[in-house]
């Protein structure tokens, strides 16, 4: 399998943070959800994709090349997609589009047309006249024009509203339909990510947690919930993860359905987990481990 974005024993340090060692792979079609508490080396993880920063040790291949050599060549295949100002702030659309045209060989104008217009982009305003909705968008039509085939993304629905948010979310997943796309994106809205994302990656405290199927996330784990003097029996079976004790007992997550069920039947509930429980109970879990 060529993956489009491959990344073994990632590692970076700094003074009181260590990231890593990640690893992660992404294969075309498909679109992955960068999960983690804040400062748990999200950002880091995606500028040290976009050779923004040097890491420490592991490596990074993108498109089946290696970013600490090639990353000239990469870059024009990838559409890094922020609402931070890039652009220059008194140019308009059209003058902008002119500067970045020329960085990119695969530069599309019709299409970048296209996406203006379906985005409903005020071609005569400046750009810093733009709310941080249609920044976002116009940083997607650069990325689409230039047919990027990997568009990473850091925190790209935070502060927009569920209108537009909805819509980028359909549009991911229209991105990726060719099957030659793959977009990595991290987020706190695990909503979001339960909508479009085939896979997530949880870093926590720059460990890497897990990198799986969304699917088979869902289907592993379930929320347990029982009664006070159930809590110690299915702690010294190893059986929770995470447990938050309420006023009717606790709740915590497992990964082995099947011995709560043969063991403690009857005796707890199980619930199918959100995204968001998951990542709740698993923090928690590293928290106290
Ligand atoms: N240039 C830097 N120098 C030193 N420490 C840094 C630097 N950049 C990031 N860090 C540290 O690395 C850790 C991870 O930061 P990072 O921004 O990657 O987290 P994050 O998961 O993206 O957080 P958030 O969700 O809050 O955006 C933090 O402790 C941060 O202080």
């Amino acid at each position: 399998m060529s993956y489009i974005l491959d990344v073994k024993d990632l590692r970076k340090e700094y003074k009181g943070f260590s990231l890593g060692p990640l690893s992660f792979q992404l294969e075309p079609g498909y679109i992955m959800g960068l999960i983690g508490p804040n400062g748990s080396g999200k950002s880091t993880t995606i500028k040290a994709i976009l050779g923004l920063i040097r890491p420490n040790g592991g490596s990074i291949r993108i498109f089946g090349k290696d970013q600490a050599k090639e990353m000239q060549a990469i870059k024009q295949q990838i559409g890094f997609v922020y609402d931070q100002n890039h652009f220059y702030d008194e140019f308009t659309i059209g003058e902008m589009k002119k500067v970045i045209a020329g960085f990119y060989e695969y530069w599309d104008n019709s299409l970048f047309s296209q996406y203006i217009d379906r985005f409903n982009l005020p071609v005569r305003k400046k750009i810093k006249e733009f709310s941080k909705g249609m920044k976002m968008k116009f940083s997607l039509a650069v990325a689409l024009s230039h047919h990027a085939r990997l568009i990473i993304m850091d925190e790209p629905t935070s502060g927009l509203d569920p209108i537009f948010r909805s819509e980028l979310l359909d549009l991911l997943l229209e991105i990726i339909q060719d099957e030659e796309k793959a977009i990595f994106f991290s987020s706190h809205i695990t909503s979001d990510l339960e909508r479009v994302a085939d896979y997530i990656t949880f870093i926590h405290n720059g460990n890497l947690i897990f990198s799986e199927s969304k699917d088979d996330l869902l289907d592993t784990y379930r929320i347990v919930k029982g009664g006070p003097d159930l809590l110690e029996p299915l702690q010294e079976e190893g059986l929770l993860t995470g447990v938050i004790n309420n006023q009717f007992g606790f709740e915590a997550l497992t990964a082995d359905v099947a011995a709560v069920n043969d063991r403690f039947k009857g005796q707890v509930i199980m619930d199918k987990p959100s995204l968001e429980q998951i990542m709740v109970h698993m923090a928690r879990g590293e928290q106290y481990a």
